[in-house]
């Protein structure tokens, strides 16, 4: 049996940076990985759907070149190039990472699937044949999700589409069907529409996007149907089958029956995570109900010397947030900080067109939580720098405390609408107030100048 001081069992946000850090300090490290270094960022989530969401805006810019005085005569999509042009982008930010890996002194990249053997060993069934038995006093956990599959009628006979699989189409969907409005299905949803499919989408949730304020929801929902994309929600999917070489769903949706053909179907309920298959019973590690390891607020298990991190632990599924991880652990384990997990930021970003850029409590949970608060609105035509680029969609929020005047939440529904709830992400942090960011001096004509307005709006 092979001992090292740690395994850390995935190559995902958190694990890359953890595993090579803890060899550069010394420690002999072990990273074990089933598939590619990279994990779901790199290899089938940010990086390829942002790729692909870049093309799908310059489709968008030409298809719409009249209102910019500009004449196309005719424009193509050529979905292969577009596929061809992420996987290169996919293939550099990999090729980087290994890379990074392998030049690290004390790392040893072992490629195969794990599982546990008992509390601190591990099998590795190895990808080029063989098995090999390792251990260390501490072992890392960041072996990700998966894509949930809804136990539907009918699903299991046809051929479904997952966030992996769609990036894979080197021919467009003439009409492209999706399961789930979350930001997997919304983001797809408005890329093939902008490519050229016809998109519908059908999510049971009554409110899109539900951990949103209501407004912020509807000004998604009416975002997606400019774009032309068909919504359902509220929508309860009963049977799907495959007709010729379209796919039929059949559901109810507001107490009526109805019935959609498409060409193809992506299912984007959520994720699953990947934990049972690493055999966590013969360690003695705890899982919640929906399969997630229990985790302190120091990322440590039920057992000690065995953490996890990223997706596999539940809560927010953000390559930062996996990234955070790694530091929480580093810090702890190796510089002996008091670090945790407790009350950090979550931003996040949904690359839609406009963005949705979003940190901190909603309204309503700030006013669940007994908060009294002021609320900022500033609809983007009135946006200076949005009519001059010709993206007034959406609007900015902010949620202030009514007792200090510091920020309790953003969201940026807008264009750069992540950028923007960055600045106020940093403000939030320094804890300056709504008053100081009225009059804050920023470039002339940012969008984070518009600030200035957002906060003026509360002198009315
Ligand atoms: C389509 C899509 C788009 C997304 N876009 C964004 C975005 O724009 N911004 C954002 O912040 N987040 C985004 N996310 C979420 C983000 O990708 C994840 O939160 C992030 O990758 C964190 O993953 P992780 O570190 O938990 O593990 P992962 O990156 O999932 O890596 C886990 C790794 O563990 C390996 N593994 C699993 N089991 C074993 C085993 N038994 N033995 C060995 N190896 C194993 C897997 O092969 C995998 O490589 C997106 C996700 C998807 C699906
Ligand atoms: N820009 C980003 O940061 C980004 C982009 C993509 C994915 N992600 C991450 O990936 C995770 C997974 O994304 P996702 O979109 O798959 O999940 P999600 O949890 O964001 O959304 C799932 C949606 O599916 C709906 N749903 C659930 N069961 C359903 C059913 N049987 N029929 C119809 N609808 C159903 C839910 O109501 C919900 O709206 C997210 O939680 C997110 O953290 C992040």
């Amino acid at each position: 049996m092979r001992k090292f001081d740690a395994i850390v069992i995935g190559s995902g946000q958190g694990g890359v940076p953890l595993a090579k850090k803890l060899a550069k300090a010394g420690w002999q490290t072990a990273i074990v990985e089933k598939r590619w270094i990279g994990g779901t960022c790199i290899n089938d989530g940010c990086t390829p759907t942002k790729s692909m969401i870049a093309c799908g805006a310059a489709a968008h810019v030409i298809a719409n070149s009249q209102e910019w005085g500009i004449t196309v005569s005719d424009f193509k999509v050529d979905l292969e190039k577009i596929v061809q042009r992420k996987n290169k982008v996919v293939e550099s930010f990999r090729g980087g990472a290994t890379k990074g890996m392998e030049k690290t002194e004390g790392l040893s990249i072992i490629y195969g699937e794990a599982v546990f053997t008992g509390e601190k060993t591990l099998n590795v069934i190895l990808k080029d044949g063989g098995e090999e038995a390792i251990t260390a006093p501490h072992i890392f956990i960041n072996t990700g999700t998966l894509p949930k599959i809804p136990p539907v009628p009918g699903l299991d006979t046809i051929k479904y589409l997952t966030n992996t699989s769609i990036m894979e189409l080197t021919k467009l969907p003439s009409h492209l069907v999706i399961m789930g409005s979350g930001y997997i299905g919304l983001e797809f949803g408005q890329l093939f529409r902008r490519l050229g499919s016809q998109v519908t989408i059908i999510d049971r949730g009554k409110q899109l996007l539900k951990h949103e304020d209501e407004d912020v929801a509807a000004a998604v929902k009416k975002v997606m149907e400019t774009s032309g994309v068909t919504m359902h929600t509220g929508a309860n999917v009963q049977k799907v089958e495959q007709i010729g070489d379209t796919i039929r769903l059949q559901f109810t949706a507001n107490g009526e029956n109805l019935t959609i053909t498409g060409s193809h179907l992506l299912v984007a309920i959520g994720r699953t995570p990947q934990s049972t298959s690493l055999q966590p019973e013969k360690a003695g590690l705890a899982l919640d109900d929906k399969g997630y390891f229990k985790v302190n607020d120091q990322l440590e298990t039920n057992v000690s010397g065995i953490y996890v991190l990223g997706d596999v632990k539940g809560g927010p599924e953000f390559t930062h947030i996996s990234y955070n991880d790694y530091l929480v652990l580093y810090k702890r384990l190796v510089n002996k900080e008091d670090t945790s997990i407790k009350d950090r930021p979550v931003p996040y970003c949904m690359f839609t067109d406009p963005q949705l850029g979003r940190i901190g409590l909603t309204e309503k949970a700030a006013k669940e939580a007994g908060y009294d608060v002021k609320v900022a609105c500033l609809d983007m035509t009135r946006v200076a720098r949005a009519i001059e680029t010709g993206n007034t969609q959406g609007f900015m929020k902010a949620v202030i405390n009514a007792n200090d005047d510091k920020l309790l939440g953003v969201a940026i529904l807008g264009p750069e609408g992540g950028e923007v709830m960055s600045v106020m992400q940093m403000a939030m942090l320094g804890g300056i107030t709504a008053k100081q960011l009225r009059e804050m001096i920023f470039a002339h004509p940012l969008y984070s100048e518009s600030i200035n307005n957002l906060f003026m709006t509360l002198e009315k």
